[in-house]
């Protein structure tokens, strides 16, 4: 089934990369963008986790977006962004990575982040390593944030009070001084980067649980940490992240972070 799976989504997005690359329309604000490919992938994994796991629940970004619910709970569940980077898609930039997290009890079982264009496939299971291609992963050591790379996005929100925060908290990262800063356009490569140990870390705030259910496990097993902006422990519905190669500098991000708290993933939809 995975096999099968593979190739079909691998052929859908090369095919419509080439052809069909057209906004189909926009959700959240009008920089956050769909295209038939989002909406055919995804379903095309629901579909095939179904005829196997008839029983398993499953949190998708475009079946959420048609007014599915976004819960997790504790039965098994699969968390899938059909295409983590949609906006980079759009323009052929090339980090477009389809994501797919597994729950158990609230709790990541496996990850895959298959990386189209590099034809890079991430795997994690949990208590066995994370992996690309096959070859074991492992994050930096570096524990000196002034000699590290930090990723970040700024997302699809353009609310003045939260790009305010962005760039404010962007600026003092930069002047730390970091080596660099770094946006991959897909929240999941960014993560997978951590995983890599080519970056040192990745923060965001206004992420969903589906661009990082996946990337969670691809970072802890590799060997790094997730921990909340504002120090806690990470809550994948909180729309907020820090993944580190280790606390030292997961900590230090927290410092310098001016933090805001997006709708939660799981907040009761507004009443009509
Ligand atoms: N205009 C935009 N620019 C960058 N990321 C965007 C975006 N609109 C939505 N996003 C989403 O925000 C995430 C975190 O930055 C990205 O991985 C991306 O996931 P998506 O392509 O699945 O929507
Ligand atoms: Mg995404
Ligand atoms: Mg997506």
């Amino acid at each position: 089934m995975y096999v099968c799976m593979y190739v079909c989504i691998d052929q859908m997005v090369r095919e419509a990369l080439r052809d069909d690359r057209k906004v189909m329309m926009t959700k959240s604000s009008s920089i956050d963008l769909v295209t038939q490919t989002d909406q055919k992938v995804e379903q095309l994994i629901i579909k095939s986790v179904k005829e196997k796991f008839p029983t398993h629940r499953f949190i998708g970004e475009e079946s959420v977006a048609a007014g599915e619910p976004c819960d997790l709970t504790d039965f098994p569940t699969w968390i899938i962004d059909p295409i983590d980077g949609t906006t980079n898609f759009v323009h052929a930039f090339p980090f477009v990575a389809v994501s797919i997290g597994f729950c158990v009890n609230k709790q990541c079982e496996f990850g895959v982040v298959y990386s189209c264009l590099q034809d890079q496939m991430f795997t994690a299971r949990r208590g066995r390593g994370a992996f690309c291609n096959g070859e074991p992963l492992q994050v930096s050591t570096e524990e000196d944030i002034s000699r590290s790379i930090i990723a970040t996005e700024f997302g699809s929100n353009r609310e003045t009070e939260a790009i305010d925060r962005m760039f404010s908290s962007l600026r003092k990262i930069v002047c730390i001084p970091v080596q660099g800063v770094r946006s991959a356009g897909s929240a999941a490569v960014n993560m997978c980067l951590v995983a890599s140990g080519c970056v040192e870390a990745y923060y965001e705030i206004g992420i969903h649980v589906w661009d990082v259910a996946a990337g969670s496990l691809l970072v802890t097993e590799a060997g790094g940490v997730l921990m909340d902006v504002e120090g806690g422990v990470v809550d994948l519905m909180s729309r907020r992240i820090i993944a580190a190669n280790n606390r030292t500098l997961a900590e230090r991000i927290v410092k310098e972070i001016d933090s805001f708290s997006p709708t939660r993933d799981d907040a009761p939809l507004p009443k009509q």
